[in-house]
C-alpha cells in the first residue's frame, strides 16, 4: 500500500506496575483504545497492547505491558521487565497503602530493568478528589528524591493519560535515538535506528508459563 502508513521506526516497550486495582489496565485501555470500564477485572498474568504515534517525525510503536498487581496472579518478573525502556509506576490517590508500596515496586523495577529506564510515578483516580489519601506534594517530593517524572491521572476522565505516555516515550526517544545513531554500526545513513530491535517479545501470549522462565536466570 502506498503512503507508508505502517512503517515503524522504533518499538519501545513500557511496563505498568503498581498494586492491584490502582487502575493500570484502565490506564492502558485509555491510552491504547480510548476506552474505560468501571467493572475492570483483575489482570491475570501478562498482557500487552500497542499504539503507534509520531515523535519528532518518527513512527514509534509503544508496546505497553500490563501485569497483575496481585502477587498470586503475577507472571515472572524478569521476563516482564526485560527490554523495557520505560515504566509507569502507578498508585491510587485514594489508597494510601498503594503509595506506601511504591518504594518496593521501584526497588523491583531497578533490580530488573535497564539502567536507563525512564520512570513516571503516576497517581491515578484524580477524579476522586473527595477521597484523596495521598497529597500531590508528598508524591512530588518522593518523585524528585527518586528522580522520577510525576503526574496525577484519571483513566476515567482521560486526564493526563496521554501526557504520561507521551512524556515517557519522548524521553525514551531522546535517550535511545541519540545512543543508536552514535553506536549502531549498521545505521549507515539510510537505515532507521535499531532501538526497537532490542525488545524481546515472547509471542502474543497473554500469559508466560512459569515453567518456561527463569530457570537459567
Ligand atoms: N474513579 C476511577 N476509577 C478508576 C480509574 N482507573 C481505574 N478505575 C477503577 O479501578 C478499578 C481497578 O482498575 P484496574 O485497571 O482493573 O486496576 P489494575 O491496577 O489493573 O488491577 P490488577 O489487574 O489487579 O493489578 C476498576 O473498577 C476501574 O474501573 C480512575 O481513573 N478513576
Amino acid at each position: 500500500m502506498a503512503g507508508g502508513g505502517d512503517k515503524v521506526d522504533y518499538v519501545f516497550k513500557v511496563v505498568l506496575i503498581g498494586d492491584s486495582a490502582v487502575g493500570k489496565s484502565q490506564i492502558l485501555a485509555r491510552f491504547a483504545r480510548n476506552e474505560f470500564s468501571l467493572d475492570s477485572k483483575a489482570t491475570i498474568g501478562v498482557e500487552f497492547q500497542t499504539r503507534t504515534l509520531v515523535i519528532e517525525h518518527k513512527s514509534v510503536k509503544a508496546q505497553i505491558w500490563d501485569t497483575a498487581g496481585q502477587e498470586r496472579y503475577r507472571a515472572v518478573t524478569s521476563a516482564y521487565y526485560r527490554g523495557a525502556l520505560g515504566a509507569l509506576l502507578v498508585y491510587d490517590i485514594t489508597k494510601r497503602q498503594s503509595f506506601d508500596h511504591i518504594p518496593r515496586w521501584l526497588e523491583e523495577l531497578r533490580g530488573h530493568a535497564d539502567k536507563n529506564i525512564v520512570i513516571m510515578l503516576v497517581g491515578n483516580k484524580s477524579d476522586l478528589e473527595d477521597e484523596r489519601a495521598v497529597s500531590t506534594e508528598d508524591a512530588k517530593e518522593f518523585a524528585e528524591k527518586e528522580n522520577l517524572f510525576f503526574l496525577e491521572t484519571s483513566a476515567l476522565q482521560a486526564t493526563n493519560v496521554e501526557n504520561a505516555f507521551q512524556t515517557v516515550l519522548t524521553e525514551i526517544f531522546k535517550i535511545h535515538s541519540k545512543k543508536n545513531m552514535a553506536a549502531d554500526p549498521r545505521a549507515n545513513g539510510a537505515a532507521p535506528s535499531l532501538a526497537g530491535k532490542k525488545v524481546i517479545v515472547p509471542g502474543p501470549a497473554q500469559e508466560i508459563p512459569k515453567s518456561k522462565c527463569c530457570s537459567s536466570m
